[in-house]
């Protein structure tokens, strides 16, 4: 090969005649032609061969789209799917934004591609919260992550560790019901009953009843102050999210807020779990005991730093008790503007219950309409209509359009849920069409039917359902079963605004006036 090359080179220098003169020249012309033209011909075949991307807005230099955003983002994502379709691109500062509003474009994301697109973005608030993503929701898909949910479904979540938890949940709803009463004839703000009930019942399950007494309600009432303020930042965008440059400056404050709040946070954890090392409590049944024990833990597949063990429970305050709130609020608020679904699910519960017993867990099951109103609701009210935005770890495609390596792929259920393609009457409250015999009967919340999602699907979807439907079911069965509610001053209709945010709320408090419903008033005591 060598010698040859060599000829061709002393021919090319050395050329003497006219005629090899003539062949030289014109080589020197077209080979470099030739390679120029190949070389555009070959791009443009990759280009062709590259699907395009999704369409969608331009939006303005630097900023992008982030001017024209609504902040009800569900809103305008379902304005925009209208005008571009069921997948839609646009740009947020230096952030590539992706929406995926029908089912079987959701189903590509979540069945088809599910492992590229399991990784999460975390927002920069998140991150100073979590020891940096070293949670479940916001780290990414691998190995420390799937042990974690793991841990999560067989070490917290599991029936026998639910079953065994119940008494720390049902102290919190028989104090619910003896407050109510108290209130009887009397405006209550539901959201905030709720609220009290289900962090109260979450932290009893988060650490039971390490600390007793002054000290123990003393922490409660900073614990929930703390947990308000992270639900807070958490929802607030940040500008140092879509503009990486700036994120050092922390314009608005909230990464320094949250460092702050989360060190407050973590003193807290730091009391309990020095209480439980000092072995102040033995037969525990709560969360803290089960994963504490495994830092101790030899084998790796199943061991926790202490970071892990904090970040897990920071999980499950933050994933287990706005969303729950939120959906209380949304269930009542539906059931108190249609008397018929009030008439019919106290109905029920005074037939599977009875008026001399108040709810317990074992009834939940059996109470068919009222999950059927619950479900009706979720559909309607998401609480978080967009999901958790996903994250491809490579470059992919979706209903034939690229989606970039690194992407904020938001899966738009609010749109999904409310589109006459997928749902009969959409926008009416019809708990009907989740009954036995109706067209979506067998739509439950394991994400098996992507026209209804309100805990996600796939390998990201929620691993806390088995604990929201039993803490949700627990308090609305109890407050529907133990009182007659009537909205105030004769008002027949509920405000059913929304307010955007991690988790998407009544943009207006519901108040609500209860009276007793049961036979006897021993069922209202609560003794601590
Ligand atoms: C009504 C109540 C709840 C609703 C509507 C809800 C909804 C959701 C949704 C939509 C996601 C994102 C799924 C996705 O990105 O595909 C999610 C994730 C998550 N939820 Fe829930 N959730 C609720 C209650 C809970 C509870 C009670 C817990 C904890 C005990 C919890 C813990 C989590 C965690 C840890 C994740 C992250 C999962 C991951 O990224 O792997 N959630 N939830």
């Amino acid at each position: 090969m060598l010698p040859e090359a060599t000829s061709v080179w002393s021919w090319w220098r050395s050329t003497s005649n006219k005629a090899d003169e003539t062949s030289r020249n014109i080589l020197t012309i077209f080979v470099p032609l030739f390679i120029v033209f190949w070389f555009i011909f070959a791009v443009r075949k990759q280009n062709k061969e590259k699907p395009p991307l999704p369409p969608g807005p331009r939006g303005l230099p630097l900023v992008g789209y982030l001017p024209f955003l609504d902040s009800n983002l569900h809103h305008c994502f379902k304005k925009m799917a209208s005008l571009y379709g069921p997948i839609f691109r646009f740009r947020l500062g230096s952030e590539e934004c992706i929406v995926v509003s029908s089912p079987s474009l959701v189903k590509e994301v979540v069945r088809d591609h599910d492992v590229v697109f399991a990784n999460r973005a975390p927002l920069i608030a998140a991150k100073s919260l979590l020891f940096g993503s070293l949670d479940i929701a916001f780290s990414d898909y691998g190995v420390e992550w799937r042990k974690m949910r793991k841990i999560f479904a067989t070490e917290m979540l599991s029936n026998a560790r639910l079953d065994a938890s119940y008494y720390l949940r049902k102290q919190h709803v028989k104090k619910m019901m003896n407050e109510t009463y108290e209130k009887a004839g009397q405006l209550v703000n539901i959201g905030d009953l709720a609220f009290l009930t289900l962090v109260g019942s979450v932290m009893n399950m988060v650490w039971g009843d390490t600390l007793k007494g002054d000290e123990g309600s003393v922490m409660d009432s900073e614990f929930r102050a703390v947990v308000d303020e992270q639900l807070k930042l958490l929802g607030a965008p940040n500008i140092s999210d879509f503009f990486p440059l700036l994120a050092r400056f922390d314009l608005q404050g909230i990464q320094r807020r949250m460092r702050i709040i989360s060190k407050r946070n973590e003193e807290i954890y730091d009391k309990a779990i020095n209480h439980h090392n000092a072995g102040e409590s033995i037969q525990r049944k709560d969360f803290l005991g089960h994963l504490m024990q495994l830092t101790k833990c030899e084998d790796h597949a199943r061991s926790l730093t202490l970071p892990q063990v904090k970040a897990m429970l920071i999980d499950v305050v933050v994933g287990g008790t706005d969303t729950t709130v939120a959906m209380v609020e949304w269930v009542m608020a539906e059931i108190l503007q249609h008397p018929e679904v009030l008439r019919k699910v106290q109905e029920e519960l005074t037939e599977i219950v009875g008026l001399n017993k108040t709810v317990e867990e074992v009834h939940l099951p059996e109470l068919k309409y009222l999950n059927a109103v619950a479900k009706e609701s979720l559909r309607l009210h998401p609480p978080i209509p967009l999901l958790v935005p996903h994250c491809p770890s490579e470059p992919s495609t979706i209903g034939g359009y690229s989606i970039p390596k690194g992407a904020r792929v938001f899966l738009n259920l609010y749109t999904i849920q409310r589109d006459p393609h997928n749902w009969e009457d959409p926008l009416l409250f019809k708990p009907e069409r989740f009954l036995s015999g109706s067209a979506a009967e067998k739509t439950d919340y394991l994400g098996n039917h992507f026209q209804y999602l309100p805990f996600g699907s796939g390998r990201r979807m929620c691993p806390g359902i088995p604990l929201a439907e039993r803490t949700t079911m627990l308090v609305l069965a109890s407050m529907l079963h133990g009182f007659q509610w009537k909205l105030p001053n004769g008002t027949v209709e509920v405000d059913l605004s929304e307010k955007f945010g991690i988790v998407v709320k009544k943009s207006k408090p519901l108040f609500a006036v209860p009276s007793p419903r049961l036979s006897n008033l021993d069922l209202y005591s609560y003794n601590n």
